[in-house]
Order: structure tokens, then sequence, then C-alpha cells
């Protein structure tokens, strides 16, 4: 989950929403010109307040720094720093700062210093865990247990997990949803899948209809996702559904607060206009009778297990102790979200890459092998070879110029002989790798580059040239990043494969989806360089007969 980006994507519309709604007038009432004049006073109070932190953040933090460490980029502007290059042209950018500075460089956004890594350099970030820490930097931009503490910790508290201690979700994740179990899912996904397709697309045969899917994607998956990881009674209700994605929307936003302001200023924000309370009583409401009637089951019997059942009876807690249902339930909005954020947008982009090749004989190709198969399974569709190589493509080509931070817990040196000093963050530039062929190796380059379009381009293709299961979607590498590496590699990523590719297996068969307009294909939306999303224009579905 690359959780760093969602930063720059929201913090335009928190402002647009924070002055849209009533915080001035909550707290001024506007009546006479006294109020207006308090009002004023108020407004220059928090701006010299605001500039202040800001020029703290941006100045007197600065110190002397050793000839050894990583070195600047050139260019940027106070305090935005290099905002505006690497969001106009991300790859530009990160190829600027190669020639520049080489392999490993420090950038500037918002006041904030970066140290990037290229290449051969990345693996070194992901393999030391102790030095690289990565789940400090995403707490800080994704605050899901500060924000289930802030705005809930009043009726329950999640259990004490200590730096040591193995955590629940995760572990859950990481023993419970490997590639050969997530077969506990399938009925769910199909299930899903299909009310999803009632609920939210309604084309009737032959018919032609314009639907705005990416306002519609974030319930479709928020639904198919409460199936497989709350269970069916949560999957089917749409207040279940809505309020996944509002506590998604909200604390995505409250995570751009909470990482541009101070806490003091942060804090009464986040209560006043991005509470999650609401929609935690609903989850605990909802789901502490149903696993209550779990414990009192024989719990090697449950028939259809959720993330949640796994979580309640899989592994105790650090004392030895079992969770209550409230424990169990307390790791699910957190998980949930990092399901929701990351597979939405890569169903989207499945989209729009299906919508602009609807006149190339690949969807043909496609929907002849899917029509061959067997039995209609997730399982069945997850082995046909076109589309895991179209989902490794998408993954491979859509993912942003700059991805996973780490906060580097002491000064580090990188193999380069370059050092990064403690206390900082690093992050990784994976598109960069995904494009270079030097990451592939010279056995890939033969196996399988040379028949393909230049890695720089989008070939759906690409991957069934491939003779092994080394250059499978889910099977990582320094060439394919989308997951992370080593041990702190992606744990849901079978499920969230096979649950991908069903739902794009479904749509392509039941439509054709084609583009608005015969133009050019509308630009990617990149944010800082650190977050990529498909175009937001709707694609128009026609319903098939055959
Ligand atoms: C296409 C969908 C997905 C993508 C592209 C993706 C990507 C990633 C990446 C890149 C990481 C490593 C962190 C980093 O390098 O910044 C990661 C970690 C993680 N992902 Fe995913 N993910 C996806 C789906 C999911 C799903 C569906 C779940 C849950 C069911 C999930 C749960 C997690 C968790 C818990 C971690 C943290 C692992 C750890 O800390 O060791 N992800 N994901």
């Amino acid at each position: 989950m690359d959780a760093v980006s969602t930063l720059w994507y929201q913090s335009t519309d928190i402002l647009q929403s924070v002055s849209r709604t009533s915080l001035l007038q909550h707290y001024l009432p506007a009546s006479s010109s006294t109020t207006i004049d308090k009002r004023r006073i108020v407004l220059s109070t928090l701006s010299v307040v605001f500039g202040s932190y800001v020029l703290w953040r941006t100045t007197v933090r600065q110190k002397r720094r050793p000839n050894s460490e990583v070195k600047a980029v050139s260019g940027g502007l106070p305090f935005l720093g290099h905002v505006l290059e690497s969001s106009h042209d991300s790859l530009a950018f990160i190829n600027r700062c190669k020639a520049e500075q080489g392999p490993a460089f420090r950038i500037r956004l918002l006041g904030q210093d970066l140290y990037v890594v290229t290449g051969r350099l990345i693996p070194e970030v992901y393999h030391n865990i102790r030095l690289y820490n990565f789940h400090e930097p995403h707490h800080e931009v994704l605050p899901i247990h500060w924000m289930q503490e802030l705005c809930h910790g009043h009726k329950f508290k999640g259990e004490h997990i200590g730096p040591h201690d193995r955590q629940p979700a995760i572990y859950t994740l990481q023993h419970y949803f490997k590639a050969n179990q997530v077969t506990i899912f399938s009925k769910r996904i199909q299930d899903g899948t299909k009310i999803t397709l009632e609920r939210y697309i309604h084309v009737s045969p032959n018919e032609k209809k314009v639907i705005p899917v990416s306002d519609i994607m974030p319930f479709m998956i928020s639904q198919v996702m409460s199936f497989c990881l709350a269970g069916r009674k949560a999957g089917t209700s749409p207040e279940f559904v809505d309020a996944l994605v509002s506590f998604t929307k909200k604390v995505c936003r409250a995570g751009v607060l909470h990482a541009l302001f101070p806490e003091w200023l942060a804090v009464p924000i986040i209560k006043g206009f991005f509470s999650v309370e609401q929609e935690l009583d609903l989850f605990m409401e909802m789901l502490v009778p149903e696993m209550e009637a779990l414990l009192n089951e024989n719990k090697d019997d449950i028939e259809e297990p959720t993330f949640i059942s796994k979580v309640l009876f899989g592994f105790p807690k650090a004392n030895g102790e079992m969770r209550t249902p409230e424990e169990a339930i307390y790791h699910y909005p957190g998980m949930a979200l990092a399901a929701v954020v990351t597979v939405t947008p890569t169903v989207l982009f499945v989209l729009y890459e299906l919508a602009y090749l609807s006149t190339s004989p690949f969807i043909e190709e496609l929907r002849a092998e899917l029509g061959q198969l067997e039995e209609w399974t997730p399982e069945s569709i997850g082995r046909n070879k076109l589309l895991d190589s179209l989902m490794r493509e998408i993954l491979r080509y859509k993912v942003s110029a700059m991805a996973s931070p780490h906060r580097v817990m002491a000064d580090a040196t990188l193999s380069n002989g370059q050092t990064i000093p403690g206390g900082s963050i690093v992050i990784t530039a994976p598109y960069d790798s995904h494009t270079d062929s030097n990451t592939y190796g010279v056995e890939a380059a033969a196996m399988f580059l040379d028949k393909s379009l230049p890695l720089d381009q989008f070939d759906p293709y690409r991957f069934i040239y491939v003779g092994d299961d080394s250059k499978k979607s889910t099977s990582i590498g320094p060439d394919y990043l989308a997951f992370g590496l080593f041990s702190r590699a992606c744990p849901g990523r079978f499920f969230a494969l096979n649950m991908i590719k069903y739902i794009v297996a479904e749509l392509v068969m039941k439509y054709n989806i084609t583009p608005v307009s015969t133009g050019k294909r509308p630009k990617d939306s990149e944010y800082l360089g650190t977050l990529r999303l498909a175009p937001s224009d709707p694609l128009v579905f026609e319903r098939r007969t055959n």
C-alpha cells in the first residue's frame, strides 16, 4: 500500500471542504461589523501562526551536512520545494535528478526533505527492516489507529501492541491469505461481484450507458471487500459499505491535516469535520453480535471465515489471552481501508486501458480465452496467462514515480558509499526501475523484452512470453516493485489479484467498454510524483448479448 501518495491528492480537497463547511461560522457567527473585525483578527492570527510554523520547518531546522551525505537536487521554490516539477512530469524530474546527482538524491516537497533511492539501491532499503522502518511514515500519512483512538477511544480502546509483538492484522494476512489459501473467498468474490454489478451498473442488453466509473468504483470494491473481510451480512448492507467508503475518505483527509498541521490545529478540525465515530459505531454494532455468535460455535467449523474471524481465532494476544470480538473487529477498518485504497485505483487503470484497447485484437483474444474456461471461478480465471500479463503490465507501468516511504532509524550508509542521516524519510523510485532494462537482467531481456514493446510503453502481451512462473502478477522482484519486496511485501496481493481479475473478467465478458469520445486518451493524473491515478472521465458501457 502506498500511503504517502494520498497526501497531495487529498490536500486541495480538504482545504476546499474545510473552507466550504462551517469552520469559521462555527467559531465566528457572522452578524455584525464587530464580528467581522473579530474574524479578521482570528484569521490574521492563524495566518501568522501557520506562516511561522512553515518558516520553522523550512529554515530553522536546516543543519550542516557531511560531505558523504546524499546530495540535494538543484531548483525548487521556498517551502513548496520541487512540488511543481515533480507534479508536472515526475518521470522527467526523476531523470533530471539522476543525471544531476546519481542513483540517490535529496528532494524537497512541502517543506520536507526526502531522500530518493533508485535502481539497485532500492532492495537495500526494503531488506534492512530494522534500519529502514516502514510502518512509522505510513501511520503518519494514513493515521488509522490514531483516528480510531481520537474519535472512538472514549468508547473502546484497542489492545496494546508492543514494538516486538506480532501485528495482528499483518500476521493474519501473512498466515491466512497465502496463494493457496485465498480460495476460501472464491464464492464470496463471485456473489459479491454479482450483487455489486446489479447495484451499480444498470445496463440492459444492447443498451449503452455512460458510467461514472471513478465515482462508483470505491463503492463496488468496498462491497466485494466487505463480503470477504467482514462477511456476507456486512457485504449486503448498503449502510456498512457506505460507512467503509466514508471511513476511507475521512482517514485519507485527516492524514493530510495530520501531516501538514501541528496537532493542536489538526485535532479540532478533524474532530469537527472528519470524525469517524459514527462509522466505527456501525462496524461494532453490526459485527459484534456475529462474532459473539461464532464464539459459541466450534471455531474449526466456520463455513466462511473472514479476516475478522481469523484475527479472533487465529492466534492469541501477546499476553496469551484470546481476543474479544471488539478487539478483533478493531483491526478491520484499517485493513479494509488498505485494501480499498489499493484495489480501487488498480481496477480503474485496467478499465481505462481496456477502453482504449477496445479496437485492438487484445480484448477479443482475452474474451475467447476466458470463454473457453470450463468453470467460471476466481481460480480458473486467475490462471489465465493473458489476463495475468495484463495485470502485471498494469501494475508495472502504472506505478507512481516515487513510493514506499521508510523512516531511517540511524545514520545509514548505502552501498554506493553515500549516507542518509538518521530520522530522515527515504522513498523509492519504482517506475524508473520498471522501465530500465538494466533491472531486468540479461536473461529476461533475452526471454521477453526483445519480443515486446519498449519498457516505457504499455504492452498487455508483455509477460505471456515468459516461460516460467517468475514473472506472474504476484511474483515480486527488483523489476516489479508494485507490491514491495522481501518480508515487507504486500501480504494481501494473492487475494487482491484473485478479486481484481474476477471483477475485470466479469466486466469484459458482460460489457463493451469504450471511451466517451474517440479522441486521444486523457492523461493520468499525477500528484507530487507520489500518486498516479487513472483519468476521472466516465466510460461507456454497452451490454453484450453473446
Ligand atoms: C493491487 C492491490 C495492492 C497493491 C498494489 C498493494 C501494494 C502494497 C505495497 C507496495 C506494499 C508494501 C509497502 C510499501 O512498499 O510501501 C503493501 C503492503 C501491505 N499491503 Fe498491500 N497492496 C494491494 C492490495 C492489498 C490488499 C487487498 C490488502 C489487504 C487485504 C493489503 C494489505 C497490505 C498490508 C497489511 C501491507 C503491510 C505489510 C507489512 O507491513 O509487512 N494490500 N501493499
